[in-house]
């Protein structure tokens, strides 16, 4: 993919229900193979904006590209770059793990070849090869969210949207996804947008938006925002939010 064309463009992006604006004129982009964390905390708009990029919902005001996609003329080829793990777990407890993932490739029109070779290679991307025939209900919480990443990486995005991926992990769990997730930015060119409330989960490098109401308050790397503060300091700076919040 062309390098100059940003994995996720949003461009002045609203939605309401009713009479509560839940975006507000929101701007973001990502770039190829880049990492950008969306801090926000419960009910800043994250899973809305999310709702809007997959198309779950399909009013949109404003663009949204995934990889020079616009998701409402161009739908097809913007939903085969773009992979997503949903805050709410989605796979089908009943099914192993290769049955998940089976089921997702036959859904997005996948050879048997690709499938069979696609998921051999995510499982061992996500060390579940142990699992892989594994009843999902049999997971822990951890396994069964990185079988939940292989899942969503089946057809190759050039995107991968992770909303609150880590929420009821612990702490070794959520470092094992957040390491396997930059591993996947370094090693396969995904790009990633990952929506999160948990600060300790961004590094002063990463790039960082604040969605808070519905408006993204500032954009740019950790560091920057951060200044002299620490970025715990300035998020709740910036959105008033009490510390007891995050
Ligand atoms: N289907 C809906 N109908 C009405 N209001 C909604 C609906 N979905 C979300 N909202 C409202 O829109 C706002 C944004 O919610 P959203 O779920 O996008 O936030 P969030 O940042 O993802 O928070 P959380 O992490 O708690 O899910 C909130 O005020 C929420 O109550």
């Amino acid at each position: 993919m062309d390098a100059d064309v940003p994995a996720l463009r949003i461009a002045d992006v609203s939605h309401s229900f009713g009479r509560l604006t839940a975006l507000d004129h929101v701007s973001l982009t990502v770039g190829a193979g880049q990492f950008t964390a969306l801090l926000g905390v419960n009910g800043a708009g994250k899973t809305t904006l999310f709702s809007l990029v997959t198309r779950l919902y399909d009013n949109i005001t404003g663009t949204i590209e995934v990889a020079g996609n616009d998701v409402r003329r161009q739908p097809g080829p913007a939903l085969a770059r773009l992979g997503i793990v949903f805050q709410t777990r989605s796979l089908d407890r009943d099914l192993t793990v290769r049955q998940n993932l089976f089921y997702y490739a036959a859904l997005h029109g996948m050879s048997r070849g690709d499938t069979r070779k696609h998921t051999a290679e995510m499982i061992e991307r996500v060390g579940l090869s142990d699992k892989v025939d594994a009843r999902v209900s049999t997971l822990s919480g951890g396994q069964s969210r990185r079988a939940e990443i292989a899942r969503s990486l089946m057809h190759k995005p050039r995107l991968l949207l992770l909303d609150e991926a880590t929420v009821g992990l612990d702490v070794k769990s959520r470092l094992d996804v957040a390491e396997l997730v930059r591993g996947l930015i370094r090693d396969e060119g995904v790009a990633v947008l990952w929506a999160t409330h948990l600060l300790d989960e961004v590094q002063p490098q990463d790039n960082v938006a604040i969605l808070h109401q519905g408006k993204i308050l500032t954009a740019g790397t950790a560091r920057d925002i951060a200044g002299k503060a620490t970025l715990e300091q300035a998020f709740l700076s910036l959105t008033g939010v009490e510390e007891g919040a995050l």
